[in-house]
């Protein structure tokens, strides 16, 4: 057997970084039989009695990527390298700067393989073959809904709602807006990436337990506006084309003042809407570009690709997307005037959160507050882990659980224990 480092670098030489599983719309009905057996072998291997070292380099800077996601996968590399190729250790020497390391336990299943029937009931579009990636550095823009759909996990219909319907909403939200708190007070994204602008949450019912967003505990969610509402319930019918059993119960609402006003590279944390969740955008007033980066990325694809969405567009992030891409409102130099809204955007992203995803069963974190739900790139594989590296607290405490899914890809709710069921690495 090859030692660790030697095979790191081998690793290295052949595929790096190439995604294990292509779950997201042009691979998934390429070739389910790979996926499953994939899926099953990683988990056999990192579970083996020899502690990581039967787990490949490519899913062990996926998982690291994913827990770490301000750390370059060129540092991380280097962490790995030094840590022996363990994880494990490679995790705590970025949470803790400590090294100590515990013997793995035999293995047992992670049991997330029931994702996968909820992963085959969800609609997915005919397979066609991935076109060229745009090359490191470069941008590529899309500016075609044919094009959007062949490069990436996006639907872009150009014009959703009847005009004076999406009048009256950029109104509506235009004079709520007045009242969004500033950006970093309760900003959704101001911790984590860059992101002037200002957020504020929406849901169809009151909530009665708190939501957490990176620690903090949010103010409770507002109820739709009257013109959301209606949106809310177009949006919806065309929702349940792809997701026959989904809701439109959240919005987040994003309002950008100006073209210095953006969003940071960033994924939706899944904690509320589960994994390969549905994200349905409704931008509104100023033309704003949307761009999104492959994760990770690789060699041949860290390109970006850009998409325009102009005023009344709805931009569908599909199944998928929120575990395989990267996605981002960058800052411009200017912007083209909107008749009613001057510089402004708003952007309505409309989601399902999920009643079996509320609040009351997201798992607690080892250093108090609650834990966020992340994929591993890829979407193989999920976990529940600290969101302190997202509070301003250094890397958080490391504490890390792989997820457990029922029926329908929920949570498992201990009803004895009145929690829900994690595992941890070493079970
Ligand atoms: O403004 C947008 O279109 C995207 C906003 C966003 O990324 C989010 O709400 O998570
Ligand atoms: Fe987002």
């Amino acid at each position: 057997m090859l030692p660790v480092k030697k095979k790191l670098r081998k690793s290295l030489d052949s595929s790096f970084f190439e995604p294990k599983l292509q779950r997201d719309r042009r691979g998934s009905s390429a070739d389910p039989g790979t996926t499953k057996g994939d899926a099953e072998g990683s988990t056999a291997e990192y579970v083996s009695e020899e502690g990581d070292e039967r787990l490949d380099t490519d899913t062990k800077i996926a998982l690291l990527a994913s827990l770490h996601p301000s750390v370059s996968t060129a540092a991380l590399m280097d962490i790995l390298l030094s840590a022996d190729g363990s994880i494990k250790a490679t995790s705590q020497l970025l949470a803790t700067g400590q090294t100590t390391l515990q013997a793995r336990k035999p293995p047992s299943s992670t049991n997330q393989s029931s994702l996968e029937s909820f992963i085959s009931t969800q609609s997915t579009s005919t397979t066609a073959a991935a076109p060229k990636p745009p090359p490191k550095g470069q941008t590529m823009h899309l500016y075609t809904p044919a094009l959007i759909a062949l490069h990436t996990p996006c639907i872009l219909h150009p014009t959703f709602l009847l005009p004076h319907l999406a009048t009256a909403l950029l109104q509506e939200l235009l004079q709520e807006s007045t009242t969004f708190p500033p950006p970093g007070k309760f900003n959704l994204f101001s911790r984590t990436v860059q992101s002037p602008h200002r957020s504020v949450m929406y849901t169809t019912t009151p909530a009665t337990t708190p939501y957490y967003y990176q620690g903090i505990t949010l103010p409770p969610p507002r109820a739709f506006t009257p013109s959301m509402s209606t949106a809310a319930g177009l949006v919806e019918k065309y929702f349940h084309t792809l997701e026959p059993r989904g809701r439109i119960t959240a919005a987040l609402v994003n309002c950008y003042s100006g073209p210095q006003q953006g969003v940071g590279f960033h994924t939706d944390a899944l904690t509320y809407i589960g994994p390969r969740a549905i994200i349905c955008t409704l931008s509104l007033g100023v033309t704003r570009e949307f761009r999104i980066q492959k994760q990770p990325p690789t060699s041949h694809s860290s390109g970006t690709y850009a998409i325009h969405l102009p005023h009344n567009s709805l931009l569908v992030m599909t199944a998928g997307m929120q575990e395989n891409w990267k996605h981002s409102i960058p800052l411009v130099q200017r912007v083209d005037r909107h008749e009613v809204s001057g510089d402004v955007r708003i952007a309505i992203t409309f989601r399902w959160y999920r009643d079996d995803y509320g609040p009351e069963v997201t798992p607690a974190c080892g250093c108090g507050g609650r834990m966020v739900l992340r994929p591993v790139w890829g979407g193989e594989k999920y976990f529940w882990s600290c969101d302190g590296e997202y509070r301003g607290v250094g890397q958080g405490c490391g504490y890390f659980k792989w997820a457990v899914f029922g029926e329908g890809g929920r949570p498992v709710f201990d009803e004895e224990k009145g929690k829900t069921v994690v595992r941890d690495d070493n079970e």
